[in-house]
C-alpha cells in the first residue's frame, strides 16, 4: 500500500484526480496540498468508502504534506486560455514547480515525482535540475505525464476506424507534450497502420492539438481537467502496480532519456517499462514510417528549446 500526495489538489485537475486516487485500492493514504482549498477537498473525499485515509493541508503546511509520501503528483499551476501556447505558461508555472521541487528535495527526496504542470517539456527539466542541485536527483523516479496524449490517440483513432473500441487500441505517443512535439506512432498499431494520406494528417493534427479543442470549448475557463485527471490516475495506477512488483507494465512518459542525446535532447517521451524502483527500461522508438520520421525530426528542435529554457531557469 502506497502513500500518495497531490500538490495542487484544489484545482480543476487536482479535485477529480484526488477523487480517482481515493477510489484506487492500491493507495493507502492521500495527502492533499494546495495554496487554497485542499482541506475542503480532503474532507469531501474522506467520506468515500475505500480504506485509504485522506488529509488536507493548508498553504503553510507543505513539509507535513510531503512527509512519508512515496508518489507525488503535481498539477499545481495555471492553465491556458484561448490564444495561448503551453510555453506562455512558463513565466508563472516555472517558479511554482521549482519551489515545490525544492520542498520535495528536502522532505521527500526518495519519492516518485509525476509532473502534470505545463509546459511539461520545460517543467520536467526544471525539477530534474532542482534535484541535481540538491543532490537528490534519481532520474528513474521523475516522469512528465503524457498519458493524456495516449488516451486521446486511442479515442480519436477509434473514431475514424468504425467498429473499433479504444480499450483495444494503445498508440505509443512519443516526443514531448506540446503541439509538434507530440508524435503518435499510428503505424505501430493494428488499427492505425491502415490510416493514410489526408486521414492520417488530420488524425495526427487532432492528437497534437487535442488540448486546444478543450481550451477553445471552455472559452477562458481553463483547459482539460477531467480527461487529464483520468489520465493521471491511470498512469499513477500503473506505477502503483509496478512498484508492488508487477512486471511488464509499459507506457510512455517524458523522462530523462538517452534516445536523442546525440541531438542535445536529454528528455524525451517513449515507452518506458515501470519497475519497483521506477523506470526499469527505456524502450527505443522501434520502426517508424517515413512520415513519422519527419514528425520526430520536427519535434527535436522544439523540444531542445523547451528543455534548455527549463535548465536555464534553474541555473548552474
Ligand atoms: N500534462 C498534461 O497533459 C496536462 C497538463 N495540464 C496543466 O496542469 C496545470 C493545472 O491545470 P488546472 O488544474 O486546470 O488548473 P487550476 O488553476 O484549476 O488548478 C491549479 C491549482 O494549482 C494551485 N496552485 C498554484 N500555485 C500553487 C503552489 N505553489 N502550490 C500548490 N498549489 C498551487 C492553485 O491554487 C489551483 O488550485 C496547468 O499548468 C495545465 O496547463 C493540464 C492538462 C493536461
Ligand atoms: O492544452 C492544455 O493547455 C492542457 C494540456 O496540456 C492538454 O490538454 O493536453
Amino acid at each position: 500500500m502506497t502513500r500518495v500526495a497531490v500538490l495542487g489538489a484544489g484545482g480543476g485537475i487536482g479535485q477529480p484526480l484526488s477523487l480517482l486516487l481515493k477510489a484506487d485500492p492500491l493507495v493507502s493514504s492521500l495527502n492533499l496540498y494546495d495554496i487554497r482549498g485542499a482541506p475542503g477537498v480532503a474532507a469531501d473525499c474522506s467520506h468515500i468508502d475505500t480504506a485509504s485515509t485522506v488529509t488536507g493541508f493548508h498553504a503553510d503546511n507543505l513539509p507535513k504534506a510531503l512527509e512519508g509520501a512515496e508518489i507525488i503528483v503535481i498539477p499545481a499551476g495555471v492553465p491556458r486560455k484561448p490564444g495561448m501556447t503551453r510555453d506562455d505558461l512558463f513565466n508563472t508555472n516555472a517558479g511554482i514547480v521549482r519551489d515545490l521541487a525544492q520542498a520535495i528535495s528536502e522532505h521527500a527526496p526518495k519519492a516518485h515525482v509525476l509532473i502534470i504542470s505545463n509546459p511539461v517539456n520545460s517543467t520536467v527539466p526544471i525539477v530534474a535540475n532542482v534535484f541535481k542541485k540538491a543532490g537528490t536527483y534519481d532520474p528513474k523516479k521523475l516522469y512528465g505525464i503524457t498519458t493524456l496524449d495516449v488516451v486521446r490517440a486511442s479515442r480519436f483513432l477509434s473514431e475514424v476506424v468504425p467498429g473499433t473500441d479504444p480499450k483495444d487500441i494503445t498508440v505509443p505517443v512519443v516526443g514531448g507534450h506540446s503541439g509538434v512535439t507530440i508524435v503518435p506512432l499510428l503505424s505501430q498499431t493494428e488499427v492505425g497502420k491502415g490510416v493514410a494520406g489526408a486521414d492520417w494528417e488530420k488524425l495526427v493534427n487532432r492528437i497534437q492539438f487535442g488540448g486546444d479543442e478543450v481550451v477553445k470549448a471552455k472559452d477562458g475557463a481553463g483547459s482539460a481537467t477531467l480527461s487529464m485527471a483520468y489520465a493521471a490516475a491511470k498512469f499513477t495506477h500503473a506505477l502503483l502496480r509496478a512498484t508492488r512488483g508487477e512486471a511488464g507494465i509499459v507506457t510512455p512518459a517524458f523522462v530523462e532519456s538517452p534516445l536523442f542525446e546525440k541531438d542535445g535532447v536529454h528528455f524525451f517521451s517513449s515507452n518506458i517499462e515501470l519497475g519497483k524502483e521506477g523506470i526499469a527500461k527505456i524502450h527505443p522508438l522501434g520502426t517508424l514510417s517515413a512520415e513519422e520520421e519527419k514528425l520526430v525530426a520536427a519535434a527535436i528542435p522544439e523540444l531542445k528549446k523547451n528543455i534548455e529554457k527549463g535548465v536555464k531557469f534553474v541555473g548552474a
